[in-house]
């Protein structure tokens, strides 16, 4: 029996961060913003559809623009529903496929790290637990300015396209306070390793990445 887990919280609260010690661990992480790069590169369908749907203007050497399309549809909500309407069916595909492998091969636990997962409704049908990273929402915005070298208001833009975080918070099984120093996170990720028996923690413990 695999055991889901779903990995999210808002943008740039710290999803990465902690999967990335999952993975250290050795707990498989199936990562959707890896997926949503790939259902839209060069020659996919994916890509075509983008390109007819937004023009030709989001295409530089044959690659989506990405910085260019998301700065037209964060702060555009009916846009991003449209890019959504493309993209979201061929990501869950992709994440259901790999999650069927993974199943396949009997491990106990799988991870997937979506940031969307409960706005594109995979918590509802793709997971059976809920683990949320949150911070509150100035760290989240003062992280997310600093990391993608963004205006307040184009963070904020993108802040506002997803469910506030306590709605999330209120759905989870499990909540990683990442408000703080980056060693008392990678503790409490540590501890759900533990409690569960997933994966190998004791690298992490020592502190080393
Ligand atoms: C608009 C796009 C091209 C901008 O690309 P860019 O490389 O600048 O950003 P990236 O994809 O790395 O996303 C950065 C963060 O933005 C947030 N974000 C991305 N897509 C969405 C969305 N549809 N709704 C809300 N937030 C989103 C997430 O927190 C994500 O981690 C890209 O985000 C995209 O294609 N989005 C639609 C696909 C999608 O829903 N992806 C989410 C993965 S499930
Ligand atoms: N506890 C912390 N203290 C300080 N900085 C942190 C901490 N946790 C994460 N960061 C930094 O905050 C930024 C956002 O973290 P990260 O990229 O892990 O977020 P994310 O949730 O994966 O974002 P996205 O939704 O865009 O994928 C990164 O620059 C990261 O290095």
């Amino acid at each position: 029996m695999t055991e889901v887990w779903g990995l999210t919280g808002g943008i740039a609260t710290g999803k990465s961060t902690v999967s990335a010690w999952l993975r250290a661990a050795g707990v498989p992480v199936i990562d959707a913003d890896q997926i949503a790069r790939q259902v839209v590169a060069p020659e996919t369908a994916g890509l075509k559809q983008v390109v007819t749907t937004f023009g030709a203007d989001y295409l530089r050497d044959g690659q989506l623009d990405r910085k260019k399309l998301g700065q037209w549809v964060f702060s555009r909500p009916a846009e991003l529903k449209r890019l959504e309407a493309i993209t979201t069916p061929l990501i869950r595909a992709e994440i259901s496929r790999q999650v069927a492998n993974y199943r396949q091969q009997a491990v106990p636990v799988v991870v997937i790290d979506a940031p969307t997962l409960f706005e594109a409704g995979y918590a509802t049908t793709l997971v059976d637990r809920i683990m949320v990273v949150a911070t509150d929402a100035p760290t989240q915005k003062a992280r997310l300015m600093a990391r993608d070298n963004l205006s307040a208001s184009d963070a904020q833009n993108r802040i506002d396209r997803q469910w506030p975080i306590d709605q999330k918070i209120a759905q989870a099984d499990v909540v990683i306070d990442n408000g703080r120093t980056i060693a008392e996170t990678r503790q409490q990720v540590v501890k759900w390793l533990d409690m569960n028996n997933f994966g190998t923690s004791n690298h992490l413990k020592r502190g080393d990445q």
